[in-house]
């Protein structure tokens, strides 16, 4: 039997890597919470005319928390696999997922201040 060539089993890791994230954004609350903060902060950039560093500092947030959503969706899913019953640890793991999506957030939020706080001023100032 013919071996899978190289480009079919990268095109199937890229699919099913894909499958993950698109999963993420139909099952998990969070992350359409996620999502509109994201669209909110990419209109106010557009908006207020951010600077090339400035967008760069932006998507790295959003990116960064879209990312620990997606361990975190990922970690909440094994531990109810492995651990479907009450278990003291399988509430820690899950907590401390959580934690890390929290503290991508709160990171997100300081970043985002710094870059608007100025553009918001600016604005109310005329
Ligand atoms: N098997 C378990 N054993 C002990 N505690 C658990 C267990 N499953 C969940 N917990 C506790 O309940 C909390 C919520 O768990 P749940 O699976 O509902 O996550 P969730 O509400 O879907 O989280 P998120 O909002 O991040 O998606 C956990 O953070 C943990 O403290």
């Amino acid at each position: 039997m013919r071996r899978p060539s190289f480009f079919s089993t990268r095109y199937n890791s890229f699919k099913f890597a894909f499958k993950g994230m698109t999963a993420v954004f139909r099952t998990e609350p969070n992350m359409h919470l996620h999502v509109l903060a994201s669209i909110i902060v990419f209109v106010m950039a557009y908006r207020f005319e951010v600077t090339r560093t400035e967008w760069c500092l932006l998507i790295f947030c959003v990116g960064l928390v879209w990312m620990a959503e997606i361990f975190n969706t990922s970690i909440e899913t094994l531990v109810n696999l492995v651990s479907p019953e009450y278990d003291i640890l399988a509430g820690k793991t899950k907590d401390l997922a959580a934690g890390a999506v929290l503290m991508a957030a709160i990171t997100a939020a300081i970043i985002g201040l710094v870059v608007f706080v100025p553009y918001w001023e600016a604005y109310i100032n005329g």
